[in-house]
Order: structure tokens, then sequence, then C-alpha cells
């Protein structure tokens, strides 16, 4: 291949038709590696190139140097010689195909064998296009304007998934979370639970379920009003998130003015010392509407399980249990919290 057989760029055919990638006026931001071993065949290329408006070319005569400068350089576009000294044009496309894994970089293969073999290996190497030498400008501009159009669009699907993939995790997010307290609500609640059953049984680790609810809530709603009460229930949000220092442990908005707990690697002793405090802090943070009573106390009753799970154990069979001791958290007199297994409540506990 000689630089002779390359149609310069002075070829009417591009004066007459415009096909141009750019302006070389207003250069595009758009770069091209051009490998070809002829320096006087490179040469007439990037003259091309240039004259077409493209705004930075990089040359290589041999595959080694292409993949240097591809990894340091990072052009948008490769026009690969096919017959190079050493290792050939295939080999090299081979390598670019590897040297940015989930990336796209066109690649044209440049050779003077107009051959269906020669393609074939060609797209079969990662190769995008072939054009033949000669090259005709006007062929090769409207390869490039081709391939820049592809390459424009793929990065806008790539930027596109990108925020696609995060508007879903927020909307993930916004599945499970509580809109009034900003707590995990329920759906959140039950596949985090499933999934700590897992992990304890895996572990052999205790693992403690609190359901919590606050007493006599109805009659604070009658009294203080509505909203009044979703101001309480964001108070008691706030307090129950700060209660969960341990980084696997969630608190969660279960439904109305009733609240789950799930504390992983939490025993049954564990699990009434946390209550009380619980109890402490509800009483310490003095949450109360602005015209009740100083005296005014909200109190919370909570029902507690806890197993170290093994296969058998069911997400809804650990809320029934919470639930039972709830409910009898509550027939005690409120302002307590039972244990399912230790049939107890934390005010008997204290006197013991
Ligand atoms: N403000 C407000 N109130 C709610 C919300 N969800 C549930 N509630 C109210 O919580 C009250 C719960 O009442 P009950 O189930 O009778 O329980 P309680 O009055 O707390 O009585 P005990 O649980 O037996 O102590 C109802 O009045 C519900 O309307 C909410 O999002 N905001």
């Amino acid at each position: 291949m000689t630089a002779s057989s390359f149609t310069a760029s002075t070829n009417p055919a591009i004066e007459s038709t415009g096909a141009r990638f750019s302006s070389p006026d207003a250069p595009a931001p758009f770069s091209v590696l051009v490998v070809e071993d002829q320096p006087s065949m490179r040469s007439a290329l990037v003259a091309e190139l240039k004259s077409a408006g493209v705004s930075q070319v990089l040359e290589a005569e041999n595959g080694r140097t292409a993949l240097a400068l591809f990894r340091s350089e990072r052009p948008d576009l490769v026009l690969l010689d096919i017959r190079l000294p050493g290792e050939d044009g295939y080999w090299v496309a081979r390598q670019l195909r590897e040297a940015e894994p989930g990336e796209w970089t066109p690649i044209i293969f440049l050779s003077g064998l107009d051959n269906d073999l020669d393609v074939w290996r060609g797209i079969e190497a990662g190769g995008d296009d072939y054009l033949v030498k000669p090259v005709k400008p006007i062929v090769l501009v409207a390869k490039l304007r081709a391939m820049r159009r592809l390459l424009d669009m793929r990065r806008r699907l790539v930027t596109l998934s990108g925020e696609l993939h995060l508007a879903n995790q927020k909307l993930n997010e916004m599945v499970e979370m509580d809109s009034l307290t900003g707590l995990v609500n329920r759906r959140g609640m039950d596949r985090m639970l499933h999934a700590e059953i897992m992990a304890a049984s895996r572990e052999g680790k205790p693992l403690t379920l609190m359901l919590c609810d606050l007493d006599h809530f109805k009659r604070f709603n009658d009294t203080y009003g509505h909203l009044q009460g979703d101001e309480c229930l964001k108070h008691v949000g706030r307090l129950l998130r700060d209660v969960c220092v341990r980084p696997r442990d969630v608190a969660a908005r279960y439904g109305g003015e009733e609240f789950a707990l799930i504390l992983p690697n939490t025993p049954r002793s564990g699990s009434m010392t946390f209550a009380r405090a619980l109890g402490q802090m509800l009483k310490a943070r003095k949450i109360r509407p602005p015209d009740a009573p100083e005296d005014f106390q909200l109190t919370l009753s909570g029902g507690i399980t806890t197993c170290i799970p093994d296969a058998n154990t069911s997400a809804e069979a650990m809320l029934m249990r919470a639930d039972e001791a709830l409910y009898a958290a509550k027939s005690q007199g409120r302002n307590r919290f039972f244990s399912f297994e230790m049939q107890m409540d934390t005010v008997e506990q204290r006197q013991l």
C-alpha cells in the first residue's frame, strides 16, 4: 500500500459535497488513533482527518505502540490497518477490546484486501467497520460521522442507564419507607426480618423482635388532634432510630401507632435491658403536645420475642409471638414490655 493510492484531502469530492466531520476552524472534540505502519500512508490519513475537522489525531506505526497510546489517551475512534509488522490488526483489535471492559471505542479496519474473509475476521476480532484502501475521503468522513453518532448514542444510553439505576434505587428505598416518620415501613420490615432470620440461623445467634405500641393513642388524637398525633409519631420514630445504635438494628413503622424493632444478636436478657432503656429514654424526651399539662407522659407498651432461629422459624411466627406478648403488656397495665419466652414484663423484672 502506498500513499499515492490514498485519495488526498484536497479531493474535490469533499469540497463539492461539503462532507466534513466538523469545521476545521472549530474542530469537534473527537480524537482518532491511526494505526498504520507506512509513514506516507499514515501522514496522508492524518492530514485528511485534520482537514475534515477531527480535533486530535494520534499515530502509531505498530500494534504495541497503538495499545499503549490507546490505554493512555483513550481516543474516540481507531483506524486500524490489518497488515502491521509483528502483531497484526486482528490481534490489536482483540487487545483493545480487552483493554476497555464494559466500554466501546469504534474500530474501523483499513486494508487493501477487499475480500469477504478479511471482513469476517475483522468483525470477529472486535472491529465495527471496514474501509478498503485506497480510502476515499468522502467515505472516510461518512464512516467517522456514522461511528460518532453511534458513540454519542451509546454515551447517552450509558448516562441514562446510570440515572435510571439511581432512580430505581431511590424508588426501592421509597417503596420501603414510611413517609411520616422516615422509618422503614412494613414492607421493608418484612423483607429485613426474613433476611435477619436467615442470617441468625446461619450464625446460630439470637434474634429479637419487638413490637411497640403507643398507649391510649386514640385518646391522644381525640384530645390534641390528629396533627399533634402525627407530630408525636415523628418524635417516637426519631427516638426509635436513635435507640438503634448497632448497624444492623432496624426500627420500622409497622402500621398506625405501632412500631417494630429488629435486633440481631440480642439475647432475652439483653432485649429486656434494651426495652427498659427505651422506656426511660421516652420518659426523658418528654414528648408532649404544646397544650398538654406539664406532667403529661407518653408511654409505650411492647411485646418481645427472642429465639435462635432454625430452618423452621418463620417471620410470621415471630410476629405472632411478639403480638401476643404485646397484648399481655397492654392487659397487664401498659407502659411495659412483655417477653413471650420469659413470660415476664419489664416492671416485674425491675422488682426482682
Ligand atoms: N395521628 C395519627 N394517628 C394515627 C395514625 N395511625 C393510627 N392512628 C391512631 O392511633 C389510634 C390507635 O387506637 P387504638 O388502636 O384504639 O389504640 P390506643 O388508643 O392506643 O389504645 P391501646 O393501644 O390499647 O393503648 C387510632 O385513633 C388511630 O386513628 C397516624 O398516622 N396518625
